[in-house]
């Protein structure tokens, strides 16, 4: 029985929090590139795996990693690491991770990422679903907002085991930085990042709280551009380091692993932690008032993650600007999604 409390606090997304009867932690990864590679080394020494699966198209690449990775197994509790080609050996996977596709380009805008990425995963999602019906699957491929709903969308899934990475890495900055600037130990600040990853992202500085206090009561202007103290400089920080590891060695795979093995944690072990990744978001005031899964967006809010994904979204008092920026990245979703042809040709829909 949910109370009032918790009512106006939540938005209650998963049909049945219920724990798994039988708790298994088999996680599967797709795509042995450096994101796929990092996550994986990430999740066998944080030992947040017994059993992991490794796959990419690559029979090359998948060898040397593996025997790379088994080398060192056995300071890892030797847990049994697959990697192969073939999906078959995904069977009954707890937690499915994406990490397909080429990274974008500086040059190359969402719509042709998100066009080239749809064709990957119109190849992989089928035999996902196949091998792991029950799956909760995280999606890291970028435009990530946009591929976890390709994914949702091809998968059929209920949208509460659909995940993108969304802001997760950007709102762990946002609070390290804080705390720098304040003195404190991150634990004492909570502050998140909304919204799209990147540029985009969305700082709710009305919501940053030390130890229950609001700054914003402290600081009306706090995060504005009539901040007195051009707080704001952190978020553009965090776009700018960003970017700037990106063009230095191409990807922010390692950050990225531990921001990754924290979601998957939660999932396995039903933590019901709260962080902020990429969600269905259903109801969003897109300018055209046509009903129907046009209305249908990922996009990061604060989420409650359990063995089933997302088991809640937290409802956020944000300001009327902070609503206006959430707004028109959905409309920017929506647009995108528009462009896109999901259909599965009957060689994947077979699968
Ligand atoms: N969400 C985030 O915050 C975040 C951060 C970093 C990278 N990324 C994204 O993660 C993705 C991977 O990045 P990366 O640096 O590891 O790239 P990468 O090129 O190093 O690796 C991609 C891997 O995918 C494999 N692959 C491609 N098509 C495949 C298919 N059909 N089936 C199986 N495997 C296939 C390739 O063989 C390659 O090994 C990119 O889309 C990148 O933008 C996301």
């Amino acid at each position: 029985m949910l109370t009032t409390t918790v009512k106006a606090l939540m938005t209650y997304v998963c049909p049945s929090a219920a724990r798994r009867k039988n708790r298994r932690d088999k996680v599967t990864i797709i795509g042995a590139g450096s994101v796929g590679v990092a996550l994986a080394y990430t999740l066998l020494t944080q030992k947040k795996t017994s059993e992991l699966v490794l796959i990419d198209k690559s029979e090359e690449q998948l060898q040397g990693e593996h025997m790379d990775m088994i080398q060192g197994a056995m300071f890892m509790e030797s847990p049994r690491i697959t990697s192969t080609t073939d999906y078959h050996k995904t069977v009954d996977s707890c937690v499915v991770i994406i990490t397909v596709g080429a990274v974008m380009q500086e040059d190359e805008n969402e719509m042709d990422a998100a066009k080239r990425n749809a064709e990957i995963l119109k190849e992989i999602v089928p035999a996902i679903v196949k091998e792991s019906p029950e799956a909760v699957v995280v999606v890291m491929t970028q435009p990530v907002d946009i591929c976890s709903y390709i994914v949702w969308k091809l998968s059929k899934f209920p949208a509460h085991r659909v995940i993108g990475s969304g802001t997760c890495l950007q709102s762990a900055n946002f609070k390290s930085l804080i705390a720098e600037r304040l003195g404190v130990s991150p634990s004492a600040v909570q502050a998140c990042i909304i919204g799209e990853p990147g540029q985009k992202s969305i700082p709710v500085w009305s919501g940053v709280t030390i130890c229950g206090v609001r700054l914003k009561d402290i600081n009306a202007d706090i995060g504005t551009d009539e901040d007195p103290e051009d707080w704001n400089y952190i978020h553009k920080e965090i776009v700018k380091n960003s970017n700037c590891i990106k063009s230095i060695k191409g990807h922010e795979a390692l950050s990225m692993a531990q921001a990754m093995a924290k979601i998957t944690s939660a999932i396995l072990e039903d933590t019901r932690e709260c962080m902020p990744v990429s969600t269905h978001i259903r109801g969003c005031r897109h300018k055209d008032s046509d009903a129907g899964d046009r209305k249908d967006v990922y996009l990061s809010l604060p989420c409650i993650l359990s063995s089933c994904g997302v088991s809640y979204i937290v409802r956020q008092q944000l300001t009327e600007k902070e609503k206006n920026l959430l707004q028109k990245s959905a409309d920017k979703m929506n647009e995108i999604q528009s462009g896109l042809d999901l259909t599965l040709s009957e060689m994947y829909a077979n699968k």
